[in-house]
């Protein structure tokens, strides 16, 4: 096994995943440096989503290598993923899946009240997300009478205010109105950018070239031509970057 570079809080060799016999994946390999936004992106079944469960342990490769921090994930135990899932990655899916018995800020301090911060540390911690999601004003309210785009929000705020180390994005704009998306994404990409925040976000939004640090496409399950960076001029991203082919 050969250590990956010290730079990259994440780095993967040689992915490879089937589902039952069908290759989703076929020989990924990528490097994602510390504080970066990179997108992921690719048409439908290229294999974005089962990449993103690669590199946050929800997936074991066979084969393949997947690192964190220098240290190797696909040789843990179950418990082990879950535990570095739990407490240094976050994940934002395409659905909000929110707990309907609970209010936004319930839900959105849920993750914090579960680490044992303190119920008024983490209901301020997620009142903030909220406002800056713009739902603060559905804080008291529960997922049913909200409609769809604020449930994804609260699912965003939820997801930032345990300020993880890598956040994995799996199309989040998805519910949301051509409108919101923009807004949303630029939110979340300067929300990660201030608290370094490294994300990793799959997307069919083309609006995440331009908030992005790099740009990997997939295709079949591979990648299909390197990187793209967004022009430092005109884009909010960093155009230095890793490039682990
Ligand atoms: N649970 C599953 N069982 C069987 N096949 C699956 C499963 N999940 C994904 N696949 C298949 O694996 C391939 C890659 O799917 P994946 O969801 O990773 O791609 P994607 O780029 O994220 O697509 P989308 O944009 O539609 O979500 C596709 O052919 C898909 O049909």
């Amino acid at each position: 096994m050969v250590a990956p570079p010290d730079n990259d809080v994440l780095w993967a060799r040689g992915l490879h995943y089937a589902y039952s016999g069908s290759p989703a994946l076929a020989g990924v390999s990528i490097g994602v440096r510390e504080s970066e936004i990179l997108a992921v992106t690719g048409p439908r079944g290229s294999g974005k989503t089962t990449l993103l469960k690669c590199l946050s342990g929800q997936l074991l490769p066979d084969p393949g290598e997947v690192w964190f921090n220098s240290a190797p994930v696909h040789t843990l135990s179950r418990p082990a993923r879950e535990r570095l899932r739990r407490e240094r990655f976050g994940w934002i899916d395409s659905e909000p899946h929110l707990v309907p018995e609970l209010t936004a800020w319930e839900n959105a301090a849920l993750p914090l009240l579960m680490r044992g911060v303190a119920h008024r540390t983490a209901k301020r911690a997620a009142g903030e997300w909220l406002e800056r999601l713009d739902v603060g004003d559905c804080s008291r309210k529960r997922p049913a009478v909200l409609l769809q785009a604020q449930r994804q929000r609260i699912a965003i705020a939820r997801a930032l205010a345990t300020e993880p180390t890598v956040l994995f994005a799996d199309e989040p704009t998805a519910p949301l109105h051509a409108a919101d998306r923009a807004q949303v994404l630029r939110t979340l990409t300067t929300a990660a950018r201030s608290h370094q925040i490294t994300v990793v976000i799959a997307t069919l939004d083309e609006e995440i070239a331009t908030l992005a640090d790099r740009t990997v496409h997939l295709a079949d399950g591979r990648r299909n031509n390197g990187v793209t960076t967004p022009d430092a001029a005109d884009g909010e991203g960093r155009a230095a970057c890793s490039v682990s082919a």
